[in-house]
């Protein structure tokens, strides 16, 4: 059974626009995903609906074989934690400490256990000696880590992160990329939205493409990004090296600089 699933899923927001429509999903435990698609492809909406700050118009979603509509937003959210798109819309203590710590408190871990797990949570996310700042004077590139930090210290089945690489440096993409391969490896599902091609190409084996509302892609990232048609339609650029690859008449060649690199050494 997949951690998350969502069957069927429909969505219109209250004024009427219908911003999902048909979605079928699965995510697993231990699996990273990420989800790709031009602006207004209802991608946040399909996020929001697996932690429950939505419910499907139709359809269900499902998250440990549990209908989210059985269970209140706050139960759904700590199995499934959310990262939102714009830190400002999370962010609402006046310490990154504070910050960190609210969704800790409303667990009533014991003391040990919160310090741990919020020291932990500084620690990937290059917070430790930002502690003390109000998270409020950092940089957005920072808010975001503020409140990647808060998710990953309830620790939840599932984490999405919804654009996390948006103006992040390659330090900052680094760190992101790391912190998916530890929550990975931990066995948790991790679920990321970006328009950064690249960052999917080095990091993700599996793409989710959205395109006006559905799921129009799910699978191994480096035949998608190959699918000059697919991407075309979806509007998507493809990666740089998939791309020249394309143009050089190389196919499965994958997605790394290493690969293209030793193709053409290997025709030459
Ligand atoms: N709160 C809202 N009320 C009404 N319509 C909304 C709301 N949020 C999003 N929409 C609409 O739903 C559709 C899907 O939006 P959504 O934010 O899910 O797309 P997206 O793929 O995440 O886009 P982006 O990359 O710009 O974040 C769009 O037409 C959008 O205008």
């Amino acid at each position: 059974m997949a951690l998350v699933e969502l069957s069927d899923v429909s969505f219109s927001y209250p004024g009427g626009t219908l911003a999902v429509e048909g979605v079928s999903l699965a995510v697993d435990a231990g699996e990273s995903v990420a989800v790709i698609g031009q602006n207004g492809a209802g991608k946040t909406t399909t996020v929001k609906l697996m932690n429950g700050l939505l419910r499907p118009t139709s359809g269900t979603v499902r998250v440990d074989g549990v209908d989210t509509r059985t269970r209140t937003a706050a139960q759904v959210a700590r199995r499934v934690g959310y990262v939102f798109q714009n830190p400002d819309d999370q962010i609402f203590n006046n310490s990154v400490r504070r910050e960190i710590g609210y969704g800790l408190r409303r667990l009533r871990l014991e003391a040990a256990e919160s310090e741990r797990r919020l020291a932990e949570a500084a620690e990937l996310t290059g917070l430790v000696d930002l502690l003390d700042e109000n998270p409020h004077d950092l940089p957005l590139s920072v808010r975001k880590f503020v409140t990647i930090a808060s998710v990953l210290a309830v620790d939840p089945d599932a984490v999405v992160l919804d654009e996390p690489t948006a103006g992040q440096d390659r330090a900052g993409l680094e760190r992101i990329a790391a912190i998916g391969a530890h929550l990975a490896a931990r066995g948790r599902a991790v679920v990321t939205i970006t328009h950064d091609m690249e960052f999917v190409a080095r990091h993700f084996t599996r793409v989710v493409v959205m395109a006006q509302r559905r799921v129009v892609r799910d699978g191994a990232a480096a035949e998608i990004f190959e699918d000059t048609a697919a991407m075309a339609a979806a509007r998507l650029a493809q990666p740089a090296v998939v791309e020249l690859a394309g143009r050089l008449g190389l196919r499965g060649v994958g997605l790394s600089v290493e690969a293209l690199a030793e193709a053409l050494r290997a025709r030459a």
